[in-house]
């Protein structure tokens, strides 16, 4: 299906769940996408095995859902489609477990292009290789299932050993819920390089600095760190979702003039031609490899880099601040309990 942006967007009746009838599914992995897949595969009828190390602790998640686990290399073993959804810096040596259970004709299937893209795992040639990726956090893709909607996902062939990968992944995509939804077709290096710059970049990096840029310039200007946080912080969420609803325009649409003249005539001070000469570069370094070298390379060295990162980012003011505030109010609480459930599942 073509759309007026000439783009292919696939729905439910552009996939066949046939191609997915007599085949097993390995997910290897029970994290964050990995139970969701699962679970969804296993609602749509799917044969599914969950492929875990013995002394995961994900084990008992997945049998307390009703699914069959077995070893990584015993579930590829039974398996024609092996989906592999453990934490990108694990896959190589994952993969490497399960290489000799691949044969001619089976699919080797990622949520994420990082691996096969930098060539951290070179598969054989005569496997298929592709990608289902949900634009979304795993908890949601189970949630949206369960309610009947969809989840959006992009789509990509690295290698068409068997003449049919590209049928076999729809199936795969209307399997776990997201072609009610839709899903674009894309590249592994598209979709690699756009999600690792736009998390980096807006998403997660971007969106970490700007707040916390923002905290800290009202906090140092003597204003109280609950207002600073609530400003900046708290209500981020809030303009989000009506972007999410309807764009930049709805948000402009719902803020008052006075907040649309100063965000329109102010913002692009602050992310100026510097910052976006920074994005640039940021882009670069995911372009040339230069990132994904570094990041190869602080996982091989234990992540020192990492930990001192992750420990400056808990240690900021604003987390504290956050923390009593969020305790105090009773709306943030049903969301939390249920993304921490998540988060403990994917904590290995
Ligand atoms: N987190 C997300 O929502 C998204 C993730 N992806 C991609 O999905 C893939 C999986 O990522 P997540 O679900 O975030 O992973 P995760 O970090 O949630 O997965 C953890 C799971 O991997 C397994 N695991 C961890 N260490 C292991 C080890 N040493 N050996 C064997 N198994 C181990 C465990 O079952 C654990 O539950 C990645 O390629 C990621 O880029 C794509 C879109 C969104
Ligand atoms: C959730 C997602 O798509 C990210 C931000 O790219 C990721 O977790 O890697
Ligand atoms: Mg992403
Ligand atoms: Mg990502």
């Amino acid at each position: 299906m073509t759309d007026e942006f000439n783009t292919e967007i696939y729905y439910d009746d552009d996939a066949d769940e046939s191609h997915l009838e007599t085949t097993t599914v390995a997910v290897l992995g029970y994290g964050s996408q990995g139970h969701a897949h699962a679970q969804n595969l296993d609602d749509s009828g799917v044969d599914v095995i969950v492929g875990l190390r013995e002394d995961s602790s994900s084990r008992d998640a997945a049998e307390a859902d009703g699914l069959e686990v077995a070893t990584p290399v015993e579930a590829a073993s039974r398996a024609e489609v092996v989906s592999v959804l453990v934490p990108d810096t694990v896959q190589p040596s994952v993969y490497a477990d399960i290489e000799s259970e691949l044969d001619a004709g089976d699919t080797l299937q990622f949520a994420h292009g990082f691996n096969i893209h930098y060539n951290q795992i070179q598969p054989p040639e005569d496997v298929d290789v592709t990608m289902i990726a949900p634009k979304s956090p795993g908890h949601l893709v189970r949630r949206n299932y369960e309610s009947g909607e969809g989840t959006p996902g992009l789509l990509a062939v690295y290698q068409d050993a068997t003449g049919d990968a590209k049928e076999r992944a729809l199936a795969y995509a209307k399997g776990i819920g997201c072609t009610r939804a839709g899903v674009v077709e894309t590249t592994f290096r598209e979709e690699t390089e756009t999600d690792l710059f736009g998390e980096q970049a807006v998403l997660c990096g971007g969106i970490a600095e700007l707040i916390k840029a923002g905290y800290d310039t009202l906090v140092d200007a003597g204003y109280s760190p609950e207002m600073a946080y609530f400003e900046c912080l708290n209500e981020m969420k809030l303009i989000v979702d009506l972007m999410y609803e309807g764009g930049l325009g709805a948000m402009w649409d719902s803020v008052s003039d006075t907040a649309e003249y100063g965000g329109l005539s102010r913002g692009d001070a602050v992310i100026d031609d510097h910052a976006r000469e920074n994005m640039e570069e940021v882009l670069r370094q995911v372009q040339d490899g230069e990132f994904a070298t570094e990041w190869v390379a602080e996982n091989q060295a234990n992540r020192p880099t990492y930990t001192q990162l992750r420990q400056a980012e808990k240690n900021h003011e604003i987390e504290d601040v956050g923390e009593r505030l969020r305790a105090l109010f009773a709306w943030a609480e049903e969301e939390e309990t249920e993304d921490e459930s998540v988060r403990m599942q994917a904590d290995d």
